[in-house]
Order: C-alpha cells, then sequence, then structure tokens
C-alpha cells in the first residue's frame, strides 16, 4: 500500500470506529483487525502503519469525531507530512478550503468536572501515553527473581511485590514460562487491587465481578489454599477463567450470576465470605492509554447506568460479606462519582462500616480510598477502598 492509501484506509476504519462506538459495537482492535482480514493483499507493515494512524487519531480527540475523515484531516493538521497524501491516488480526496477538522483534547469536556480533584491538567497527557507491559509472576510457582531472569531488560515492579515490568513490544504469549502458568499479563495496578484484599490461606474469597479472571487468578497465586469463587453475569467472559485457571493450576469455583437473581443465586454465601471483592463495570477512565475510544463511547446516560449498577453490586457485596469480614470495592475509573462518592454513597446509609487502609503502597488518599493514577502512579488508574463489616 501507498501512504496514502495507508491513510485512506485509516480513514475509512475510523469511520467504523466512530459507529462502534455510538452503537455499543467491537473495540477498535477487533474493528482494525477485521479491515485486513478482508483485504489480505496488506502486508505487516501497511497493517503497522494503519493501526498507528488510527490509533494516534483516537488519541488526538477527546471528542468523537464527525467521521474518519474529519479524523485524519485533524491528524495532518498536526503532521503536515499527511497533508501531501491528499488527492493522490488511493489516497483520500483532495482537502476543500475551510474543511472541518476534529478538535485535538485529551478529556471529553462534560467530563472534565468528573475527574478527581487529584488528576490535575498536568496529569492528563499521561492518561493517553502508551501504556507499559506488566506481568504478574504466579507466586505460588515460582518468585520473581526466577522469572526475572528470563526477560532481558524486566524489572521489578515498584508496588506489587509479583509484578515485572517488560521493555515495549515484549512478546508474552509465546514464552514458555507463559504455557506453563508461570506469568500472567496484568497491570501492576490490577495486581495492586488483589494485594488489597489481602487473601490468606483457609479464607473465602469471592470475586464477584471476574470477569475473565484476572484479579481471582492473582487472589489463587497469594493464597494457594484460600476458597476462591469467582462470579460474573457475562458467560462469555467467565468461560475464559477456566483455561486461564488450569494453565496457573489455580484452586477457583466459577458460577455465572443472572441479574437481578445474584443475592439467591449466592445464598450459600450469604454473610460468611471473609473477603468480596466488587471490581465493578465502570467508564474505564483510568485505562484510556489502553482504550482510548472509550471517551468516544462514554455518554452521561451510560454514566448513569453505570452508576446504578456499581451501587447494586456494592449492596450485593455487602450482604455477602461475614460480620467482621472485608470489602473491597474497585473501579478502573478517575471519576470521583464512580469512587470516592460511590464509597461515601454507600457508607451514608452504613455508618457502622469500618474504613480501613487499602495495604498498597502507592497511590494518593481519594475520599475513603486510595486512587492510583498513570502519572502519579505508572500504572492504569484505579480507585480502591477497603471496608470492613461490623461485627
Ligand atoms: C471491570 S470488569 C471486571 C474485570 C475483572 N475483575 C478482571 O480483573 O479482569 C466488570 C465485570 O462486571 C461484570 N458484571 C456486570 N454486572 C454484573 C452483575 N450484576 N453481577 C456480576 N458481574 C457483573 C461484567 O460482566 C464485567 O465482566
Amino acid at each position: 500500500m501507498t501512504p496514502a492509501a495507508r491513510l485512506q484506509a485509516a480513514s475509512e476504519i475510523l469511520d467504523e470506529v466512530i459507529e462502534a462506538a455510538v452503537q455499543d459495537g467491537p473495540p477498535a482492535d477487533v474493528i482494525v483487525s477485521r479491515y485486513f482480514k478482508r483485504r489480505r493483499y496488506a502486508g505487516s507493515k501497511d497493517r503497522r502503519a494503519v493501526r498507528e494512524l488510527v490509533f494516534s487519531a483516537i488519541r488526538r480527540s477527546a471528542e468523537r469525531p464527525a467521521s474518519g475523515r474529519s479524523a485524519i484531516v485533524g491528524l495532518a493538521a498536526d503532521d503536515p507530512s499527511l497533508l501531501e497524501l491528499f488527492g493522490e491516488v488511493r489516497g483520500p480526496e483532495l482537502l476543500r478550503d475551510s474543511e472541518q477538522r476534529a478538535p485535538a483534547s485529551l478529556v471529553p469536556e462534560w467530563l472534565m468536572a468528573e475527574l478527581s480533584p487529584l488528576v490535575t491538567r498536568d496529569e492528563w497527557p499521561a492518561l493517553l501515553e502508551r501504556a507499559l507491559v506488566d506481568i504478574r509472576v504466579n507466586a505460588a510457582r515460582t518468585s520473581r527473581e526466577v522469572v526475572l531472569d528470563q526477560f532481558p531488560g524486566a524489572e521489578a515492579t515498584e508496588l506489587s511485590p509479583w509484578g515485572l515490568r517488560l521493555p515495549p513490544d515484549s512478546r508474552i504469549d509465546d514464552h514458555p514460562a507463559f504455557a506453563e502458568g508461570l506469568i500472567e499479563v496484568q497491570d501492576e495496578g490490577s495486581q495492586l487491587i488483589a494485594l488489597a484484599c489481602e487473601p490468606r490461606n483457609g479464607e473465602k474469597l469471592l470475586d464477584l465481578c471476574a470477569g475473565a479472571g484476572g484479579k481471582s487468578l492473582a487472589l489463587a497465586a497469594a493464597a494457594s489454599e484460600a476458597i476462591i469463587l469467582a462470579t460474573d453475569s457475562n458467560r462469555a467472559r467467565l468461560s475464559k477463567l477456566r483455561p486461564r485457571a488450569d494453565r496457573a493450576r489455580a484452586k477457583i469455583e466459577t458460577r455465572l450470576l443472572n441479574p437481578p437473581r445474584e443475592i439467591e443465586e449466592l445464598e450459600d454465601w450469604r454473610g460468611v465470605a471473609d473477603v468480596v471483592l466488587v471490581d465493578a463495570p465502570c467508564s474505564g477512565s483510568g485505562t484510556w492509554r489502553r482504550n482510548p475510544e472509550g471517551r468516544w463511547r462514554l455518554t452521561p446516560e451510560r454514566l448513569d447506568r453505570l452508576a446504578a449498577v456499581q451501587e447494586r453490586l456494592l449492596d450485593i457485596g455487602a450482604e455477602l460479606v461475614r460480620p467482621g469480614g472485608r470489602l473491597i470495592y474497585a473501579v478502573c475509573s478517575l471519576l470521583s462519582r464512580e469512587g470516592s462518592g460511590r464509597i461515601a454513597d454507600f457508607l451514608s446509609s452504613r455508618s457502622s462500616w469500618q474504613i480501613q487502609d487499602a495495604g498498597i503502597g502507592g497511590g494518593r488518599t481519594d475520599g475513603a480510598g486510595r486512587l492510583l493514577t498513570p502519572a502519579h502512579d505508572r500504572t492504569d488508574g484505579f480507585f480502591v477502598a477497603r471496608l470492613a463489616r461490623p461485627c
């Protein structure tokens, strides 16, 4: 493909990404792969170059652009070498005078006031920087020191005792340590959420929103003799946990939940869990560096719906914790409403619950919990709070 054809391809893909953001369709990564499945003639360099253009355009605009073309016109405004490609054969059509270009910004205007006050403007660029490659060592079966020697250029993470940070573009899925279940790809921030649970052998741990089980696996690695139940309402996601647990040789039970019947379906866990982790669905504003088009998907209505789900899941989690047990609430969000505000609401009707230190070393105090941010902690953004049920 010529450079002009690559730019035109990026424009077409961005049209699909914009459409998917409105319709709650597939993520940008999937759209890029699908586009090239239909165009086998494109080589790996073409794919890489087009992908880079697509993601640069997504990162550049916090607000959803009017079209793929306006997104690449915006890109070209910052990079004049792209301007020359408009009007070339197979390239985008010639630029018209006063053509609309997507404005450049980091945070959607309507969301600025929702960000935690800790996320000051000087932190915003880090929200869109390239994410680092972190792995978690399966502490039940090996040690960080042993794995460190197997990855040239790796460094131990500062906050998580189980983490290694690898050089950018490191491949993990074809490494023998991965096949043997000795490592998992996991951002240091996610590792710290499992650490905040302080899992102990013999305890009953419930990961209520386990998804594909990233945090359940970290809990099992830290306390291999704990009784762990991983639940989720999404069958496809939860089904990914089984093979991962087998690879890690982790003992984790799974149970699919059918809202709104979660409490009935968890009757046997009511009031008996030592730990309940509620890693709730959220805006994903702490992971924009991995999913920058998340900014295009979020709307005030969607945020309201997420807030209602978070409130419900916290109520459910609270029912399951035993007296004296701990409830850990986490969101990969930097919005106060989903983090410190959510816990303030929770505590307003449960004044006897105690706020505990999250015990994670990193982050900063944000209301009753701690906030990890990409700029301050070099992790994905997370809010985490640990609460103890009164005896
Ligand atoms: C932030 S993700 C969890 C990520 C996961 N803990 C991990 O470490 O990879 C939130 C999850 O909550 C799940 N969820 C949403 N509503 C739920 C409900 N009512 N009961 C249980 N899980 C729910 C979603 O399907 C999603 O997998």
